[in-house]
């Protein structure tokens, strides 16, 4: 378990991360998502102990990162796929990680094996790995101690689809052994097919999170009826929030039962009545992304 707590962390007068908090649960692959610049590596940094927090804490197994004992037999990190040493093969990068971990060589076939890297492309050197390759073997050092948490930074980062379901059912796997997952992605898409439980973060501040069912479920109705203005100063009545829409109709904050009853008992007949698209999460992240857009351009 990967556990947060109001965690500020600022580089001078600037504030990256804002009075953070959230539980990264064993079991699950927690997501994290958030714009260009919002904070999530520098979370991921001051979790791993690379960058002090200014005020709160971050503990992963219930102890700050600092504190473990040989730590890679117990968290596996993945921060910047492209910072390993390009002059290595891939093979030397796992057997000097092995050395430093100080466990069996044999796991380095293995963890070649896991994430797909072949003998013949794990005796290139990293300067001729592509991304994708780059992250696979990020992913193998991360994996090499065993850990039973894992903290990746931008791990899909450079795959294709076909190596994002891959990367979706190896981290399904160790979640599903009891593992933590944390991942961080710019890319809604990304974290919905990854991720079980999502943290969304912008500018530093959690605006969100939940399960994946939770925020992405479709929240609200769509109704058409024969007098919409009727319908709409009944459902006001009742406390709704009911917004005529493009087209015609209302958008109601309430379920299509509520709706119903209240259409039902204003008399007013209803010509459609249908739950609302799952477009929260998906119309919460675009604004985030056009505010920041925004700051950057006016920057
Ligand atoms: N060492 C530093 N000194 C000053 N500002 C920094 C430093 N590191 C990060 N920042 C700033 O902190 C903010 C958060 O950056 P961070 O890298 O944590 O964001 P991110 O969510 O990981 O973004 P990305 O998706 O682009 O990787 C940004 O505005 C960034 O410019």
């Amino acid at each position: 378990m990967i556990q947060v707590k109001n965690l500020v962390t600022t580089y001078g007068d600037f504030t990256a991360v804002d009075d953070v908090s959230f539980t990264a649960e064993a079991g699950r692959v927690t997501g994290f998502l958030g714009p260009n610049g919002a904070g999530k590596s520098t979370t991921m940094r001051v979790m791993t102990g690379l960058t002090p927090a200014t005020r709160g804490t971050a503990t992963v197994l219930g102890t700050p990162y600092a504190a473990l004992q040989n730590p890679g037999r117990h968290v596996g990190v993945l921060l910047d796929a492209s910072a390993q040493h390009a002059g290595r093969t891939g093979r030397e990068v796992l057997t000097l990680g092995a050395m430093t971990l100080g466990i069996n060589n044999r796991r380095v076939d293995q963890m070649l094996e896991v994430v797909g890297l072949t003998q013949q492309e794990a005796k290139r050197r990293v300067r001729n790995y592509s991304l994708g390759m780059r992250q696979r073997l990020g992913l193998a050092n991360a994996l090499l101690g065993d850990p039973k948490v894992l903290i990746l930074d931008e791990p899909a980062n450079g795959l294709d689809p076909a190596g994002i379901r891959w990367m979706r059912d190896l981290l399904d796997t160790f979640a599903g052994e009891g593992g933590t997952v944390l991942l961080s992605s710019h890319l809604l898409h990304e974290i919905e097919k990854i991720a079980d439980d999502i943290v969304v973060i912008g500018r530093g501040r959690i605006v969100a999170q939940g399960t994946k069912e939770e925020l992405l479920r479709p929240s609200g109705s769509l109704v058409r009826s024969i007098d919409d203005s009727k319908l709409q100063a009944a459902l006001v009545a009742e406390g709704i929030e009911a917004n005529p829409v493009p087209g015609g109709g209302l958008s109601v904050d309430a379920e299509t039962p509520r709706v119903g009853s209240i259409a039902f008992a204003a008399g007013v007949m209803l010509t459609e009545l249908r739950g609302a698209d799952s477009q929260g999460l998906e119309d919460m992240f675009l604004t985030l992304t056009s505010d920041d857009a925004r700051q950057e351009t006016a920057a």
